[in-house]
C-alpha cells in the first residue's frame, strides 16, 4: 500500500433553528448543510504497526484529536477483519497527517469532518467493510455534525443533526470569513437566550424564502452579544451582502455570491482570515 491524501471538506449551515430538546439535553435542530469545495487534507502512509498523527499545527497532536477517537472506535474491526484475512490481529499501522487549513471552532465543521474522513479512509483501508450506515452511526457517537460529512451530501438535516435528506441546491461561491476568535459550541448551546421553540418548518419554506441566500440562524444573536469582533466583522461584510451570516455556533461569517469573481473581489477587502469557496452538492470525499 502507498502514501493517501483524502480530503475534509467544510460545512456551512445556510440556515439552523432549534425546535425543542431531547431528554439527554442535546438540540433538535432544522438546518441546512452546505458541504464546499474547500478543506483540510488528511494524508495516510504506511507504518509496520500503530498510528502516528502528525499536523501543520502541532496543538492538534493531542490524544483529543477527533481523528484519534475515530480511529479508536474502528480499532475492533479492523482487528476482526485482520482475523478473518488469516493475518491475527496484526493491523497495518498507518501515519496519518492532518494538512489543517480550517479555522477552528469556526462552526465549518472542521474536526467533525476530519473525523468523517479518518472513519471512511480506515474503514477502507483496514477493509472492515462497515456500511456507510454503520459509520454514521459510529460518527454520531463521536460528534452531531460527523453523519452529514459520512453521508457528503449537501442538504436538510433533523434531530440533532444527524438526520440528513440529501437535497441539490445552486452551488453558488461563498466568501467565509474568520473573525479570528473560537466560539465553543457548548456555550452557546447551554446560553439562556437562546431561542428554542422555533416552529417546525420544511425545506421548501426555506427555498421560497430565498434558499441558500437567505437563512435564519438562531445562535448567531446569542454569538453577536457575547463576541464583538464577531459582531465587528459580521457589519462590515453586511455592506456588500446584506445577507451575510453566522454558520453554526460561529464565529465564522459567510456571503453567498452567484460567480466566484464577485467573491474574490470582496475578499481582497477582507483584513480578516478568510477563504472563498464553492458550494457543491456531493462531497469529495465520496465521489
Ligand atoms: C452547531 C453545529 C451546527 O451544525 O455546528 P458547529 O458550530 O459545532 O460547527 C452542530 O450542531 C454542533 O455539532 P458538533 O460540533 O458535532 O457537536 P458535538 O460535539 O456533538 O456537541 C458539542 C456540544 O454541543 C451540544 N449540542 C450539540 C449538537 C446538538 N444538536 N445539540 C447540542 O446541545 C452538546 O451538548 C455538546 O455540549
Ligand atoms: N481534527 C480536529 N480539528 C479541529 N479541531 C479538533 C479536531 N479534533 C478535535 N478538535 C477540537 O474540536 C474543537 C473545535 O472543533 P472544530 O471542528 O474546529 O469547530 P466547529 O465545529 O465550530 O467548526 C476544538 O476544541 C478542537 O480542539
Amino acid at each position: 500500500m502507498t502514501e493517501q491524501t483524502w480530503p475534509a471538506p467544510a460545512k456551512l449551515n445556510l440556515m439552523l433553528h432549534i425546535t425543542g430538546r431531547t431528554d439527554d439535553g442535546y438540540h433538535q435542530l432544522q438546518t441546512v448543510f452546505q458541504i464546499l469545495d474547500f478543506g483540510d487534507q488528511l494524508t495516510f502512509t504506511p507504518i509496520p504497526q500503530g498510528i502516528k498523527l502528525t499536523c501543520n499545527n502541532p496543538e492538534l497532536e493531542t490524544d483529543d484529536n477527533l481523528i484519534l477517537k475515530a480511529v479508536e472506535q474502528l480499532r475492533p474491526y479492523a482487528e476482526k477483519a485482520a482475523a478473518l484475512n488469516g493475518q491475527a490481529s496484526n493491523v497495518t499501522g498507518w501515519h496519518i497527517h492532518l494538512d489543517k487549513r480550517l479555522p477552528m471552532g469556526g462552526g465549518v465543521g472542521g474536526g467533525s469532518s476530519d473525523c468523517a474522513t479518518t472513519l471512511i479512509a480506515l474503514n477502507q483501508l483496514w477493509e472492515c467493510g462497515l456500511t456507510t450506515e454503520q459509520l454514521a452511526t459510529i460518527g454520531v457517537s463521536l460528534g452531531a455534525d460527523v453523519p452529514v460529512f459520512i453521508h457528503g451530501k449537501t442538504g436538510w438535516a433533523e434531530g440533532i443533526g444527524e438526520q440528513i435528506s440529501p437535497y441539490e441546491l445552486p452551488e453558488l461561491w461563498y466568501l467565509v470569513v474568520h473573525p479570528d476568535c473560537f466560539v465553543s459550541t457548548a456555550k452557546i448551546f447551554s446560553d439562556k437566550a437562546l431561542t428554542r421553540d422555533c416552529e417546525i418548518s420544511k425545506i421548501r419554506d426555506f427555498l421560497a424564502q430565498g434558499g441558500p441566500k437567505r437563512g435564519l440562524n438562531v445562535m448567531q444573536p446569542v454569538v453577536l452579544e457575547h463576541y464583538p469582533k464577531v459582531k465587528e466583522a459580521l457589519d462590515w461584510l453586511i455592506q456588500f451582502c446584506p445577507d451575510a451570516r453566522m454558520t453554526g455556533s460561529g464565529s465564522c461569517l459567510f456571503a453567498p455570491f452567484d460567480n466566484e469573481r464577485e467573491a474574490r473581489k470582496i475578499a481582497l477587502r477582507c483584513k480578516w482570515p478568510h477563504f472563498v469557496a464553492r458550494g457543491i452538492n456531493t462531497s469529495p470525499l465520496i465521489s
